[in-house]
Formats: C-alpha cells, structure tokens, sequence
C-alpha cells in the first residue's frame, strides 16, 4: 500500500533538494563560465551572457537583479556613484577584501568595496546583497565597473521606490558632510579648443565668519544662498533655469575673491574659474560651460579687462559669420538654452569697473544681484581684528582710534589684513597699523586737495 503522508514527506524534500542543488550547480557553473568569460571574451558578449543569465537564472529563481553600470551614455550613473559612497558605510566585519584608501586632505581612511566581493545590507526587513563586478573593455582596456543587485522578487517595486532613493538620499548626505571643495580652471592657454578642465583642492580658507564686510550684507547673501539651495522646485514650476547670477564690483582688496570662495566653502560648490582669455568662439564657451558640474559656482573674474568683447551690436552687425567669441556668446549663455542644461549653478562676475561694463550685462534680471564690496568700515574691522589678533584687540587701547580712522577714509581689508600679518605682538602690530593708516589718510587728504584745486582752476580757465 501507498502511504500518501510518507511519499508526500520523502517527495517534497527530495525534489526541492533535487531542485536546489542544481540550482546551486547552475549557479556555481554559471560563476565559473563568468569568470573564464571575463579572462577570455569581449565585453560585448559577456554583457549579453550576463543579460542571458539575468533573463534565464532570474526567471527561475526567486530573486531579481538589477544591474547598475558605472557610466550611462556620457554621463556618469548616478545609482552607481551613490552605491559606491553608501557601501562605504554599511561596510560589515565579515567582508573578506575591502579597499583601503586616504587622500591628504581626508581626515581619515575610507574603505570601500572591492570587485566580486558581496556586502548585504537589510532595509524594511527586506534582505539585499550587493556585488561590485569588473571586466576589462578589451577595446580601450579600460575597466568596466557595475553593481549586481540582488533581492526577493516580490520586493522589486519597493526596491525601485523606496530602497534605491533611500541610498540616493544617504549617499548624498554622506558627500555632502565629507565633500572637499574643488576648483576648476580649463587646461593650456595655447590649447586650441578650449582645452579641458582640470581640478585642484580649493585651499582658501576664506568663509563668511572671516569676511569683513557689513554684517547685513553678510547675511542678506547667507540667506539669499540658502533660499536658492532651498528653491528647486520652485524654479522648475515658473519654468527657470535654476541657476543665480552674482555681480561683484569695487576696488581692488576687498574681498570680492574671498566671498566667492567663502560661498563655494559654505554651499560645498565646486568653482569653475573661467578665464575669458583662454575663449576663442562662442562654440568653445558652450562646450566648456556644458561640461560644468551641478551644484557648482562659474566664476568670470575681472570682467571687464579679461577680454576685448565686442558689444553685441558689431557682434550683430557681423552677421555671426565667424564664430569668435562675443558678448551675445556670453549672454546666451547666461539666459538662454544652455542656462537650462543644468541644475543648481550659480554665475559670478567680478570686476573693479562696474562703470565700464557692457550695458547688457548690468540691465535687470541678467545678473540677479548685484552686490558691492566696499572699502573696510568699523564694523569690517572688528572682524579682522578679532580673526587675526584674537578678541581681544578690540578692548586695545588704540583700537578706537584705529576704528575712527577707518570710517573716515578708504583703506581696503586687504591692506589692513597685510598690517595685521605683520607681526605676533598685539601692542606692535596696532601700532603698525595705526601709523599706517595716520600716513595714508595723509595722503588721501593731500590728493583730495589737489583734486579740489584742480577743479577750481578748471572753473576759472
Ligand atoms: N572683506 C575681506 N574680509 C577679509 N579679508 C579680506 C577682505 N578683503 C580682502 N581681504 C584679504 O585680502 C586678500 C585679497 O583679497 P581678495 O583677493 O578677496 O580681493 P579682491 O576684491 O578679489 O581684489 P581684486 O579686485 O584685486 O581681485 C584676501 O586674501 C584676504 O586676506
Ligand atoms: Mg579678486
């Protein structure tokens, strides 16, 4: 007689054993062909044996994977990116090899995973597995990077939803905390084309809490920088590009390239320090301009020496038949098509002669903000004073003095900076700069004379 219990009780397991390791042999000759495949064949074809394998394995087994290559298109993936920062920080101990790294401007090592080794990360209770796998192009030699995600099928939508923003949004808080700030500035003058940029640290330690200017000031633009940090969807509603035009002007010293540095070091923003002189078409200004990054500040300094631009008047009149660079190149950037080929970047200009600018650039809503540095008031001076020499200096006995002197003549932050440079005694260093300011105002007085009668002799002729 059949015992039905019995042969259900030996069945079941035997076939799912009989199941299960042939599904594991598939999977370990699977393993085995991937990894001669990789040694012996073009990328090409390994791509379509993993899209086999994907499409044949994933369909019998009861997990999905999604793959997640490194580059998409010309652009970088931005999955990848943020899975290799969040890895990083669920690294666990049982990992066998992990990549150990330290730059000299980071704090301390990262370690990060490293090819064919599997991390498994647990979300809403939901097991994933990830695998970072390499092969080499055998065109370019260059090596070809990608993730292997792995989890319960039934879990896909919430993997798609829920779990793949949530590393997104981690990744970013985590660049964001560690981010050094770079900038950019594009390769050889003489390299016809525009050249590429290249990047270094940005060294400047410049930040709003040293910048001497009008308290006010300083934080109309702290708060004008959070609100366009804070406004994406704004922008996208009203159809903006969004992006920040800033004009800094006045003299020489005054801090206009250390507020720029102070707002990359604030908002963690790359700069790209575009030298108009190194531009020789419009063609080359947009192809430099499209190869900016998000979240990154261009900044044209000096601009109205840095290149003879025509105005865009003989621009016109020249029919736009050669393609050099122009004004209206420049313009159209700013608020044109190109503007929009990017997200969170903000405009600087600088210049020491606001009153030689092109017309076109000052006309409203082409730079959103026009912001003047000034020479240095009593209260700019107080945070010099306090930065360099310690909140005491300003219960210094000539420090009033110092600070009536300020307020009655034009000395930049930079010059008063270098007197405060000049030694490490309190006492000698504000006697310094109190003779220094006693001469110059001197001097200051003797011209404003000169001019004065100059004036009247010009009256008289
Ligand atoms: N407002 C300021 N607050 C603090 N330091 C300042 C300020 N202005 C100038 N300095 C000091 O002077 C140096 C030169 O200033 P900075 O290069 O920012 O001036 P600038 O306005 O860009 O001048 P230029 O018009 O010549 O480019 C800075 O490195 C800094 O040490
Ligand atoms: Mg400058």
């Amino acid at each position: 007689m059949i015992n039905f219990k019995e042969m259900g009780q030996m069945a079941v397991p035997q076939s799912v054993s009989a199941v299960f390791s042939a599904y594991a042999s598939f999977a370990t000759t699977m393993m085995l062909i991937r990894s001669l495949t990789n040694e012996l064949l073009p990328a090409k074809f390994i791509s379509s044996l993993t899209s086999f394998y994907v499409y044949f394995f994933g369909s019998i087994s009861s997990e999905t994977m999604f793959v997640i290559d490194e580059s998409s298109g010309l652009s970088g993936n931005e999955v990848f990116q943020a899975a290799e920062i969040y890895l990083r920080t669920i690294i666990s101990p049982s990992t066998d090899i992990l990549k150990v790294n330290k730059t000299a401007r980071q704090e301390s090592i990262t370690l990060s995973i490293y090819k064919d080794q599997e991390i498994t990360d647990y979300f809403q209770n939901i097991r994933l597995r990830w695998r970072l796998v390499c092969s080499e192009d055998p065109h370019d030699k260059t090596e070809k990077r990608h993730f292997e995600l792995l989890f319960p099928k039934k879990f896909k939508d919430r993997a798609v939803d829920s779990y793949l923003p949530y590393v997104l949004k981690r990744a970013k808080e985590v660049e964001e905390k560690n981010k050094v700030v770079k900038i950019f500035s594009l390769g050889c003058a003489y390299d016809y084309g525009g050249g590429t940029w290249g990047s270094m640290y940005l060294d400047h330690p410049s930040t709003f809490d040293t910048l001497a200017m009008d308290p006010e000031l300083k934080q109309w633009i702290i708060d004008d920088l959070d609100r366009f940090v804070r406004r994406r969807d704004f922008y996208r509603k009203v159809g903006k590009a969004w992006k920040r035009g800033y004009l800094l002007y006045g003299p020489p010293g005054t801090g206009k390239s250390s507020l720029i540095a102070a707002m990359a070091n604030y908002l963690k923003f790359d700069i790209y320090d575009l030298d108009l002189s190194t531009i020789y078409s419009n063609g080359d200004l947009r192809r430099n301009l499209l190869t900016t990054s998000n979240r990154s500040i261009i900044v044209i300094e000096d601009i109205d020496c840095g290149v003879q631009i025509q105005n865009r008047e003989s621009d016109e009149a020249n029919g736009g038949s050669n393609d050099r660079f122009t004004l209206s190149g420049l313009l159209n950037f700013i608020d044109g098509l190109w503007s929009s080929c990017g997200d969170e970047k903000i405009i600087i200009f600088t210049t020491n002669h606001k009153e030689q600018l092109d017309p076109a650039l000052l006309r409203p809503g082409r730079m959103d903000v026009h912001i003047h540095m000034s020479y240095c008031s009593p209260k700019g001076f107080k945070v010099l004073a306090s930065n360099y020499l310690g909140e005491e200096a300003t219960e210094h006995r000539v420090y009033r003095e110092i600070e009536e002197l300020i307020g009655d003549m034009e000395v930049s932050p930079a010059e008063i900076a270098e007197e405060l440079m000049e030694g490490e005694e309190m006492e000698a260093v504000l006697g310094g700069l109190l003779n220094f300011l006693k001469r110059k105002r001197k001097e200051q007085m003797k011209e404003k004379e000169k001019e004065k009668r100059r004036e009247g002799d010009d009256k008289i002729e």
